[in-house]
């Protein structure tokens, strides 16, 4: 797919700032607070969803304070799209999760898809039980499973395509240093 770069810089120079860096570092640093009261004595395995969690997990564990073993798995629907396909498995997870506490930390929970395929591929995988921490949760009545919620959340966010913090659009701007919105999108 050949990309044009000028209308990537385009869509960073219009984008809408939804939250700072600031901002969402402050989140993610609750969140640390959060996980290391819950799991600190429940030796977790700590599993990153490439590629949109990156940041998001790279900025969170240092914060955690307790022993923990960490591990990623590559699971994708939107595959440098803006909605989301099928899921597909890229990368399944390595490390055995049989009676072991799971974190799987993500950068999104969207339609919600790929987490709720996660959750259940670890639970298939025998792990005592499954925990999620999502940067954002977008807010709209398209969930997979409507009954369904990570047990960590950062912030919440309108129904609008957005991208930074490990989320791309069209493949850039993972790096972009907050959340933003893609105008008319
Ligand atoms: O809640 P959902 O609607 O299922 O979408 C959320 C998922 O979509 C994104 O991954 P993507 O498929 O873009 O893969 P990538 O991170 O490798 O780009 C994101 O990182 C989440 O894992
Ligand atoms: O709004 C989004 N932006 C980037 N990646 C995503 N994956 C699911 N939703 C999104």
């Amino acid at each position: 797919m050949s990309v044009d770069l000028a209308h990537i810089r385009q869509v960073m120079a219009e984008a809408d700032c939804l939250y700072t860096a600031e901002e969402l570092d402050a989140a993610i640093a609750r969140m640390a607070g959060e996980i290391n009261r819950d799991l600190a004595e429940r030796d977790p395995l700590v599993f990153c969803v490439m590629n949109g969690g990156l940041i998001f997990a790279g900025k969170l564990l240092p914060l955690l304070d307790f022993p923990l073993e960490q591990s990623y798995l590559h699971a994708t629907r939107y595959r440098g799209e803006t909605s989301g396909g099928e899921l597909f498995w890229k990368a399944k997870p390595e490390l055995s999760m049989v009676d072991r506490d799971v974190l799987i930390v993500d950068d999104i929970f969207d339609e919600g898809h790929t987490l709720a395929a996660i959750v259940d591929y670890c639970k298939h995988a025998g792990a005592r039980a499954v925990h999620t921490a999502v940067l954002i949760d977008k807010e709209h009545d398209r969930k997979a499973r409507p009954d369904m919620n990570a047990d960590y959340v950062g912030l919440p966010c309108i129904d609008r395509y957005i991208f930074g913090y490990g989320m791309d659009y069209k493949g850039y701007w993972r790096n972009a240093p907050g959340i933003f919105a893609v105008k008319g999108m």
